[in-house]
């Protein structure tokens, strides 16, 4: 897709990104070419509401704090970015609810932040803080500003992710001992940085002359390392926090320091950035035995531009209908399998719109309330995922009711959706091959209907307005099996069974699809009131053959002919035509109490 466009007047519909903070240029610069790039910095979160509804991206680092609400207020958002690890001042649920990506850069400051990590160990062994300010200050303090080495000391890691491990190597080159806690760490990526995982994060505390903190800021971190923690550590020991403030209770942490329970600390991270004065944040920075930065860990050159190409890149595919790299809260799925998928997205959403439409067009958003049986059928069945498929068949099932809600239908939140929707679907795959067939995969979609309900059995419905026939009609027709097969030929989507007919056409535009009895006269029945009613037929397709079980499945050419239906009797055919313009109720009413015709339904796909 390509991003770029005018409007008739020359106005630039190029998409729009906003960018609050400080992002390194060599990312911007991929996204000049196709975006309008918007940098404002400085906005508080009121100003940035007020204006985020023009924009389809957002990058941020930590600073901007991504609540609901500014998301709410993003009506065209479709990526967050965050130029950096951490999501913690992204609103995630928030964002997946409305369909809106979130992505980050899992490894572009990695090193960035561990090479800070060890800055401020080397940093508080050494009081290179306090010696800097003392000499500055035209001091000469070499006795009282004795440090300790590394080497041979302990360090304990808590969380061994990416910047612990890396962190554990620099260390470990240091010649410090190491021991970890990480409840979820790989054994043998900690064994081959020759880190000792310990089972509890006490025996840590115990064992540690440094404590290193690299987990997430998530609900079970936040206040990880209370007092009761710190009153195990060594009265010698240094805490460093390089990963999130709150991870580490600031006022545990300046009464452990006051307390001389602890000796030191190189804090990179806190609750509230910038802290407020009186707050024990600020009170720690002005702690002697403190060394403090100001949330620097990933400030190098190279990181910025890691993670700035990184994010740029990826707010490029998303806004180009492609897969990011390292999407937050969407499944990842490789852009190669993307592709091959692409063309049943495509037949799913239209076969979810045709249901939608053709069996339910009455009531449809409490009749989708229902199982869904998906069924991908030859080498579909090896796809190693559906998830774009899925979310493109939720898309369909609920476009015909709520386009709105439709359009922001995606991998991110189509299960949430089709649960809070009340639709259930079952996915399976069948990998019988289907040459014989002239095609090589398949999906099937079938409403599972509840036969035992007591309101099922006692359905009777207007042929006027529903799919259902009536009980009272006086031929008795068949209730019809809700089931649709699609499959894809020359990347061109088709319906090749509906409900009990087994038929070839493409679901596109507008269709009117009659079910009748196959009897002559009734292609030029319905033909003639079509034209009375001035819609010209552009294309027809008749599917004679009623399907009684799935081994009887014949498949019928394509046939556009003026005139004659099929056999008499009770068989009963489908006349699939696709009409140049959307067909008036009326008209399609009229066409029911036609002698032979027992419903018709009008779809758009
Ligand atoms: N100061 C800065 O500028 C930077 C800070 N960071 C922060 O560093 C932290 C670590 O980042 P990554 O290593 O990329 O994350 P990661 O996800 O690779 O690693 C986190 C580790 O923490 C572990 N963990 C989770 N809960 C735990 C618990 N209760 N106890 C012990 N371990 C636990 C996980 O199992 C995982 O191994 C994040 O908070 C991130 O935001 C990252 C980059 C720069
Ligand atoms: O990547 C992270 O988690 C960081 O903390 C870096 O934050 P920043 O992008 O420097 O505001």
């Amino acid at each position: 897709m390509a991003l770029k466009s005018t409007t008739a007047n020359g106005g630039d519909t190029r998409p729009k990104v906003l960018i609050p903070e400080k992002v390194s240029p060599d990312g911007l610069r991929l996204l000049q070419a196709s975006l309008e790039v918007h940098e404002r910095k400085g906005l508080n979160h009121e100003e940035l509401q007020a204006i985020i509804g023009d924009y389809d991206a957002l990058i941020v680092r930590s600073e901007t704090k991504v609540t609901a609400d500014l998301l709410a207020a993003g009506k065209k958002l479709r990526v967050v970015a965050r130029a950096g690890v951490g999501v913690d001042n992204v609103d995630l649920n928030a964002a997946t609810k409305l369909g809106i990506i979130v992505v980050n850069s899992p490894q572009g400051n990695i090193n960035a932040a561990a090479e800070h990590t060890i800055a401020l160990l080397m940093a508080v062994a050494r009081n290179v803080g306090e010696a800097s300010a003392s000499l500055k200050a035209g001091k000469w303090e070499r006795s009282k500003l004795v440090g300790i080495e590394v080497k041979g000391k302990t360090l304990g890691i808590i969380g061994l992710g990416k910047v612990g491990l890396t962190v554990a190597r620099a260390a470990g080159g240091l010649g410090m001992n190491l021991a970890a806690y990480d409840p979820y760490a790989n054994p043998s990526l900690a064994a081959s940085a020759d880190v000792e995982l310990v089972p509890t994060m006490e025996e840590l505390f115990s064992q540690a002359d440094f404590l290193t903190i690299h987990t997430p800021m998530i609900a079970s971190t936040k206040g990880l390392i209370g007092d009761a923690e710190l009153a195990k550590t060594k009265p010698t020991a240094c805490i460093l926090n390089v990963a999130r403030g709150g991870i580490v209770d600031e006022t545990a942490l300046l009464s452990a320091l006051e307390a001389g329970t602890l000796a030191g600390a190189g804090i990179d991270v806190f609750t509230a950035e910038p802290p407020q004065s009186g707050d024990a944040a600020s009170k720690l920075i002005a702690h002697p035995k403190v060394v403090a930065t100001p949330h620097l860990g990933a400030s190098t050159v190279e990181a910025q531009e890691n993670v700035s190409i990184d994010v740029c890149t990826q707010v490029l595919s998303i806004l180009s209908g492609q897969l990011p790299r390292s999407a937050v809260n969407a499944p990842i799925i490789l852009p190669e399998e993307y592709r091959t998928l692409q063309p049943f997205v495509t037949l799913m959403e239209k076969m979810g719109s045709l249901y939608t439409q053709h069996f339910s067009p009455a009531n449809a958003a409490q009749r989708l309330r229902t199982t869904f049986e998906v069924t991908y059928e030859g080498s579909l069945a090896s796809a190693n995922t559906t998830k774009p498929l899925f979310a493109a068949l939720v898309k369909g099932l609920l476009s015909p009711i709520s386009s709105t809600e439709s359009l922001n239908i995606n991998i991110v939140n189509a299960e949430l959706v089709a649960k809070e929707r009340g639709i259930l679907i079952n996915e399976s795959r069948s990998r019988e091959k289907l040459e014989q067939e002239g095609y090589s995969a398949s999906v099937t979609l079938k409403a599972r209907l509840d036969t035992r309900s007591p309101s099922a059995s006692r359905v009777k419905q207007d042929p006027l307005n529903s799919n259902t026939p009536s009980s009272s009609s006086a031929r008795q027709p068949k209730i019809d099996e809700q089931i649709i097969t699609g499959f894809v030929s020359n990347n061109t989507p088709y319906i090749g069974r509906l409900g009990r007919f087994s038929t070839s056409f493409i679901p596109e535009g507008n269709m009117l699809i009659c079910r009748n009895y196959d009897e002559p006269g009734k292609i030029g029945e319905v033909g003639g009131r079509l034209g009375r009613a001035g819609v010209n037929i552009r294309s027809m397709t008749v599917a004679p053959i009623e399907v009684s079980g799935d081994s009887s499945l014949k498949k019928v050419d394509s046939v556009v002919q003026s005139g004659e239906g099929g056999a008499k009797g009770e068989n009963e055919a489908l006349m699939i035509l696709g009409v140049d313009r959307a067909v008036d109720d009326e008209v399609r009413k009229s066409l029911i109490r036609q002698e032979g015709v027992l419903e018709a339904s009008l779809v758009t796909l």
